[in-house]
């Protein structure tokens, strides 16, 4: 694990949160830090989306409290925390469907880069702003697609546009909700690799919910297992899939983890 003198770049602590009786994360508490890659996995239902929500902001926590980098954001909003570097991609929401796919990256850099709407601004850096957004393009093979309309997209694309944009806000925290969802067979391997180069510089920390066992096996530096909310194997992988309760309650028989 980690050298207990690096600060967590996030942290919850008894995070929950209930909808109606039902307790959906429960007083989950976990540390993630800066070049480590964690899998949260755990069956349908078992709050791993939840925790995201509540992580990201998208939704409030009952109790319990979320930190970046030490600071206590549990009162701030999604826009605030990805400000403070959250960052979340396979909402779909974060896409504007009636603008080409080139613009969508382009608005990404622009608002990293704090240019905004300035129209001076704007002008002033449009070169340097394209040529980034066609950068973050290239990375997920799409920069062929560059004028097509968002909208008209298919769903695997769609997607791969998603990291692109998340690439493009530099945050320190990259959340990825089950990445390959819904992907053909050739997108996969580009996702799965543009994760594993994020992985290989080091800095970033990453946060990826994955039921497929070979992704989880080539990716995690660590695996969290939640069950009803609740958070019941923390560890690294092989630990973690040879834990008693992981092999029976959660990831199947042996032959399968
Ligand atoms: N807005 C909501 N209102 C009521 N119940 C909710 C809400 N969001 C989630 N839940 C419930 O909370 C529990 C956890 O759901 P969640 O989607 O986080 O599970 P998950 O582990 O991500 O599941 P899956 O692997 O199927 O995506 C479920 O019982 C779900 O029905």
């Amino acid at each position: 694990m980690n050298a207990a003198a690096q600060q967590a770049s996030l942290s919850t602590r008894d995070l929950t949160i209930r909808f109606g009786g039902h307790v959906a994360v429960n007083a989950v508490t976990a540390d993630f830090y800066p070049g480590t890659l964690t899998v949260i996995v755990g069956p349908n239902g078992a709050g791993k989306t939840t925790y995201f929500n509540l992580v990201s902001g998208q939704l409030a926590a009952t109790s319990g409290s979320v930190h970046l980098a030490g600071r206590d954001v549990t009162k701030l909003g999604p826009a605030h925390r990805t400000r403070l570097g959250v960052g979340r991609a396979f909402q779909l929401t974060n896409l504007f469907p009636h603008l080409s796919v080139l613009e969508n990256v382009r608005l990404a850099v622009q608002s990293r880069a704090g240019i905004g709407l300035n129209m001076f601004s704007v002008w002033f850096g449009h070169k340097a702003v394209i040529e980034r957004a066609e950068h973050y393009l290239e990375r997920v093979s799409m920069i062929a697609k560059r004028d097509v309309m968002v909208g008209t997209l298919p769903h695997g694309d769609q997607r791969k546009l998603e990291v692109a944009i998340l690439l493009a806000l530099e945050p320190e925290i990259l959340m990825f909700d089950e990445p390959t969802a819904g992907m053909s067979v050739d997108e996969v391997p580009v996702v799965l690799d543009l994760i594993h180069q994020v992985k290989a510089e080091r800095n970033k920390t990453v946060l990826l919910v994955e039921h497929k066992m070979d992704v989880v096996r080539s990716l995690a530096d660590r695996i969290i297992v939640l069950h009803n909310g609740t958070l019941v194997a923390d560890g690294e992988p092989r630990e973690v899939m040879q834990s008693k309760i992981v092999q029976e309650a959660y990831l199947g028989t042996p032959e399968h983890v």
